[in-house]
């Protein structure tokens, strides 16, 4: 049975693997390209993932998550950059050790749900039966027998999920694993995923929805092809220009930094550059109305995506601690010299 814990938008990580001073990386990007015909789609990008860290790789459609994930499983050659796993080995090399689902590329329609498991079983040598487990989890298990072509989507993230889970892996690469989940099952993931990182895992993980910042340790946001912010969830939040919330009317784009507001629900929100832009809100909107309402509100994990995705001048991630060393070679610091 799902749990009934109810998933709130602005719930804070409890537990932090990054406040472990002892981490080290397991993984590092260094200026990865790549790009399909005419169009470029990463455009020099830098990552590192901490050793028992969950990190939550974020950014709108088609920005290039599942490119990079397909790249960091060595299924497809980055056009420039390096990519080091563990010890700076490569992809194809740290695979016996990485466990990783591409979405849509992984379930064999014509297999049951069972049989995909032990097909893929089959071919990790770190597989487990833990798979049994997760099924019931993921209330997948009445539906097991039955032909994957039969699957909705969120049985087939379910059983994607089973399949990658169910390997003892050190470092597990998980594109966008809540997609087309409900809520009740979100949470089930996210509390899967908190119990396999509090066991020692690190892991990483796709997404384009704000509700999945809430289990991060650290969250990077892609934008332009590379990374435009990487932190703590807090960091970030903390770090946002304040937030103004209009209630009644719809003020001009122009008031808000980017020219961008966002609808929620019966509300308009938008980014200020300073607390003091609430009085030139308040002039434009139809203050005489009692209904309209313009304050400050704390920020959301929608408004921490908006932010990064629609509003911010997209440039280098200089919160990134792991860029600040983009000079040295990954191989260079897996064998622990300097330049
Ligand atoms: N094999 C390919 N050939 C050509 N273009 C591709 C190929 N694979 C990906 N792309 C393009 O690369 C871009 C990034 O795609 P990607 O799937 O990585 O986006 P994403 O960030 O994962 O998006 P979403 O959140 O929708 O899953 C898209 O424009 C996509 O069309």
């Amino acid at each position: 049975m799902a749990s009934e814990r109810s998933v709130a938008e602005t719930e804070e990580p409890t537990r932090t693997a990054t406040e472990n001073p002892t981490t080290n990386s397991v993984l590092e990007v260094r200026g990865v390209e790549k790009g399909f015909g005419d169009g470029q789609v990463l455009t020099g990008l830098d990552l590192s993932v901490e050793r028992g860290e969950l990190l939550t790789l974020m950014g709108p459609n088609g920005v290039g998550k599942s490119v990079l994930l397909s790249c960091l499983a060595g299924s497809t050659e980055p056009d420039a950059g390096e990519i080091g796993l563990f010890d700076g080995r490569s992809p194809a090399a740290a695979r016996p050790d990485v466990s990783v689902v591409l979405q849509g590329d992984t379930i064999d329609p014509d297999l049951s749900g069972r049989e995909n498991l032990q097909f893929y079983g089959d071919l990790h040598p770190r597989a487990t039966d833990d798979w049994q487990a997760l099924v019931e989890r993921l209330e997948l298990a009445a539906d097991i027998d039955r032909p994957a072509r039969e699957y909705s989507g969120g049985m087939k993230r379910k059983l994607e999920l089973a399949i990658a889970l169910s390997v003892d892996a050190d470092l597990y690469l998980l594109d966008e694993p809540t997609a087309e989940l409900d809520l009740a099952m979100i949470q089930v993931v996210h509390d899967l995923l908190l119990e396999y990182r509090d066991a020692g895992a690190t892991i990483l993980v796709t997404s384009h929805a704000p509700l999945d910042a809430r289990i991060a340790d650290r969250i990077a946001f892609v934008r332009d092809g590379r990374t435009v912010a990487t932190d703590r969830p807090t960091t970030l939040l903390d770090r946002l220009p304040p937030v103004a919330r209009v209630r009644g009317d719809v003020p001009p784009e122009s008031q808000f930094l980017g020219d961008r507001v966002f609808q929620r629900g019966d509300e308009v929100r938008g980014f200020l550059s300073s607390d003091d832009d609430l009085e030139s809100i308040e002039s434009v909107v139809e203050s005489s109305d009692d209904r309209v309402t313009v304050d400050r509100d704390p920020p959301s994990y929608t408004d921490l995506f908006n932010y990064y995705t629609y509003v911010q001048p997209a440039r280098g991630d200089s919160s990134n601690a792991a860029s600040s060393e983009s000079n040295r070679t990954i191989s260079e610091r897996a064998e622990g010299t300097e330049r």
